[in-house]
């Protein structure tokens, strides 16, 4: 690989492996993987079951270190979270003692997006209009539904602009209407803003919906078995016969 081309890659893994120590004695989880992830791609890593997933996506994200192996994010050694990423979970991240606005100010330092209060509440209620929260600046996460919720917390994300989102099952806990409508949503807004995307799901569809390449992953110790590049136009149809080609594909690489 040539400097140039290894300076276009937004994200370097290179030959990850990693083993837990427990009382019955060590588990290896990943067993050595590589991939690269280009400035404004959407990757998306299905696997089976307790697989590793959650482990690599920490491990890529900076919070979890390899016990052999690199990460790099534009050519630079990750040692730990950068402000470069952000996490979206199925947990959540939102304070509960703080408004949608407040919350999404939180990330918002006053040397960067201007000292004055007033334009960082602008800029936060400009992000929850984003979203589809406008008119609920002022609520508090338990006055919010769980789909109102996973906005404001994509809302959170998106404000700070971070290069890099790192999600890791972030719809799973929605019912099917709203993981769907959340799904374009975050396409809406990939559209208006370059991110780079790294996204863990089980959901194969989900993955075939939104991402540009599929990383299929071996059972544990993981390793990646097969990669599948999407080439279908937004928006997608999973019903048409290139879609579920490509499901059925990867439902055979999951033994399924
Ligand atoms: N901190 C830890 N200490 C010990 N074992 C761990 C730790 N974190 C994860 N594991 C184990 O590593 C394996 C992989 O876990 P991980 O959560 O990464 O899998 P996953 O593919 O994300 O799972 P799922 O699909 O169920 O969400 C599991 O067997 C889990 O029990």
């Amino acid at each position: 690989m040539s400097a140039k081309q290894a300076n276009q890659h937004k994200i370097v893994v290179s030959d990850i492996k990693k083993n837990f120590v427990s009382a019955q004695g060590a588990l290896p989880v990943i067993g050595g993987v590589s991939f690269t992830v280009d400035d404004g791609e959407f990757v998306a890593i299905v696997g089976p079951s307790g697989c590793g997933k959650s482990t690599l996506m920490n491990i890529i994200a900076g919070f979890e270190q390899p016990d052999s192996g690199s990460v790099r994010v534009d050519g630079a050694a990750q040692r730990g979270p950068s402000p470069k990423g952000i996490v979206i979970s199925q947990h959540g991240s939102v304070f509960p003692w703080l408004t949608v606005q407040q919350n999404l100010m939180f990330g918002l330092n006053d040397a960067e997006h201007g000292a004055r209060h007033d334009e960082r509440a602008a800029l936060a209620d400009h992000y929850a209009a984003m979203v589809g929260l406008k008119g609920f600046e002022a609520s508090y996460p338990h006055e919010l539904s769980g789909g109102m919720l996973k906005r404001a917390e994509l809302a959170r994300a998106f404000v700070v602009k971070p290069e890099i989102l790192y999600m890791d099952e972030p719809f799973s806990a929605l019912d099917a209407l709203m993981n769907m409508r959340m799904r374009t949503e975050l396409l809406r807004i990939l559209a208006e803003e370059r991110h780079t995307v790294l996204l863990i799901t089980h959901d194969v569809e989900e993955a075939i919906y939104m991402a540009d390449r599929i990383l299929v992953l071996s059972p544990r110790p993981t390793t990646i078995q097969a990669s599948f590049q999407v080439r279908l136009p937004h928006p997608r149809k999973l019903a048409s016969p290139e879609a579920q080609a490509l499901r059925e594909a990867i439902l055979r690489e999951l033994g399924l």
